[in-house]
């Protein structure tokens, strides 16, 4: 049974891919009313809940944590990939809700329609007091021009405003397409009318509209916030609509969610709104329809494609990349099991077909089976990378020119404390993967179940005698394999079995004066 907690207000009907499946238990609950969240596998979040590292450390069976919206700021997303756990997300389905509210924010702002709105419900008739301005022939500054500020654009431009577009991301043919002027940052303060952030809360953008730069703006300037608080500093927006610089300010989000800076909202030229851009009934069956569906793949073993922390990758893509994955994995678990030692560096290098797909996905699937061999915790290819970084293993991925004579060819050296190792396979359509060179010597085995690695010197009775001591034993030899550099030289031979060896076999085969190394690998 796969369970899901709702912890926000989400769609019934958009879960509908989930409560339509079998072995899925849906609890609409919110996280501080569960007692035990320790039963969940995924986890549904709006805004309001926030998915934090002591909360994830309640739900030690989380997988997945869905985000019915766009904004990941309520989720620690570096502890969740430490953990890994995917965090995905619904990236379009409110975005013309959002701009739709924002449009609607900016015409009621110039038009002061929630002031004459109290007043006539206050029964009084004040027409001359709230004169407003055309938006016609109006500037509109629009910072980011993402789903949401494009789609703000489209509506500014059928009202006749002239639309200006900061965003270091906006390049000029899209500004071009769009039908937006780009221009930098300081113009877009100096000529706007009217100013509308559409941005993600990050290092860069929160308190982009500050005191200094709030000062550049033409006076009598309206300054909307339909993205995220802080984006635009709540005391700098006092002091300029106290000294009459701001015309006017309207804001759906808050740097604290419900507002505490209460002296901002007794402005009588502010409006707000509580967080409501993509509360309308099409955007909420939208999230959640998309979250769902991702989360319905996920269960299924297939690629979810909106994750904010794994590599987007499309089911389609996914095929392309699955014999490699499986190569790569079988590869890693390998190498890890054969080298038992500190390891300081791995390279996977990319050969023919197999340098054409999602190669960072390989990559991180092979760290993942590597690393799964020496820690006891959930890996995966979340947090493979991380980890790996955290124990000082670097990780390399390089794209090879040459041409070995494999259609497509995948090859993983790891520096280890005391040795290195080198491992290259490919994989063959219709035949599966096959082990082509293990540390220079050429050999051609499947990587598959319980396998043997023996290193020996290139003597004639070797294959003999060790083909007695495991008759002695009863075990009996399902493939062989063997390979040299040089005649009389150091040799391999891999070997395949029915079951797994146990240690008195290893131990008489290493007694054995012509056996260099011996080593089960189990795939
Ligand atoms: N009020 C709501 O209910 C509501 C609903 C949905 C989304 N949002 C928020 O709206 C914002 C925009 O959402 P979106 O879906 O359009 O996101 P998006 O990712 O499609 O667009 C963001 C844009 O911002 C640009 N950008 C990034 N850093 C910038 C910077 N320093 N200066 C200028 N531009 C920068 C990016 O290039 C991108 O084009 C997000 O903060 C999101 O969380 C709010
Ligand atoms: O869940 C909500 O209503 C907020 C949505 C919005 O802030 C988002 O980032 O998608």
């Amino acid at each position: 049974m796969f369970r899901v907690l709702v912890s926000d207000p989400i769609s019934r009907d958009g879960l509908e891919p989930l409560l339509e499946a079998n072995n899925i238990e849906i609890v609409q609950k919110n996280v501080s009313e569960e007692e035990n969240l320790a039963q969940y596998d995924a986890l549904f979040v709006r805004s309001a809940t926030k998915v934090t590292e002591e909360l994830m450390n309640q739900m030690p069976k989380l997988k997945i944590v869905a985000r019915a919206g766009v904004g990941v700021d309520n989720i620690d997303v570096d502890q969740a990939t430490r953990k890994g756990i995917i965090v995905i997300n619904a990236p379009d389905g409110n975005t013309i809700s959002t701009a739709e509210h924002t449009f609607a924010m900016i015409a009621s702002l110039v038009r002061h329609i929630p002031q004459a709105n109290m007043s006539v419900k206050n029964r009084e008739w004040k027409r001359s007091s709230f004169v407003g301005s055309e938006l016609h022939g109006k500037m509109l500054g629009i910072v980011g021009l993402g789903r949401i500020g494009t789609e703000l654009a489209r509506r500014a431009k059928a009202f006749g405003m002239r639309v200006a577009v900061f965003d270091p991301f906006l390049t000029k043919e899209r500004s071009e397409k769009i039908g937006v002027e780009k221009h930098d940052f300081e113009e877009l303060l100096t000529q706007a009318d009217i100013i509308t952030v559409h941005t993600p809360l990050t290092k860069e953008t929160k308190g982009l509209l500050n005191k200094e730069t709030i000062s550049k703006t033409k006076k009598g300037v309206y300054l909307v916030n339909c993205a995220r608080g802080g984006i635009i500093d709540e005391d700098a927006l006092c002091t300029y609509l106290e000294n009459g610089h701001v015309r006017g300010v309207a804001l759906d989000v808050f740097e604290v969610e419900p507002p505490e800076h209460t002296r901002l909202l007794e402005f009588e030229q502010v409006i707000a709104t509580p967080h409501l851009g993509a509360s309308t009934k099409e955007a909420q069956l939208n999230v959640a329809y998309q979250v769902s569906k991702e989360v319905l793949l996920f269960i299924q073993g297939k690629q979810v494609t909106t994750s904010i922390n794994l590599p987007a990758m499309s089911d389609e893509a996914y095929q392309k990349v699955a014999p490699y994955d499986s190569l790569a994995q079988k590869i890693g678990s390998f190498l890890s099991q054969y080298m038992n030692q500190p390891v300081q560096s791995i390279t996977i290098e990319y050969e023919g077909t197999a340098a054409e797909i999602e190669t960072a996905y390989v990559t991180k699937s092979m760290i993942a089976s590597f690393l799964k061999q020496r820690m006891d915790i959930n890996i995966n290819t979340v947090n493979a990378g991380v980890l790996a970084r955290e124990r000082g293993i670097q990780f390399i991925e390089k794209v090879s020119d040459q041409n070995s004579g494999y259609s497509n060819s995948m090859k993983v050296t790891i520096h280890g404390e005391q040795t290195t190792s080198e491992i290259k396979g490919t994989s063959i359509p219709h035949f599966g993967e096959r082990i082509v060179s293990v540390n220079g010597f050429s050999i051609d085995f499947h990587p598959s179940g319980h396998l043997l690695y023996i290193q020996h010197t290139d003597v004639p009775g070797v294959i003999g005698n060790v083909g007695r001591i495991l008759g002695n034993h009863s075990v009996n030899i399902a493939t062989m394999q063997v390979g040299r550099k040089e005649k009389g030289g150091e040799a391999i031979m891999m070997l395949s079995f029915d079951r797994p060896l146990d240690q008195p076999i290893l131990s008489a085969l290493t007694e054995l004066d012509e056996i260099v190394f011996v080593k089960a690998i189990e795939l």
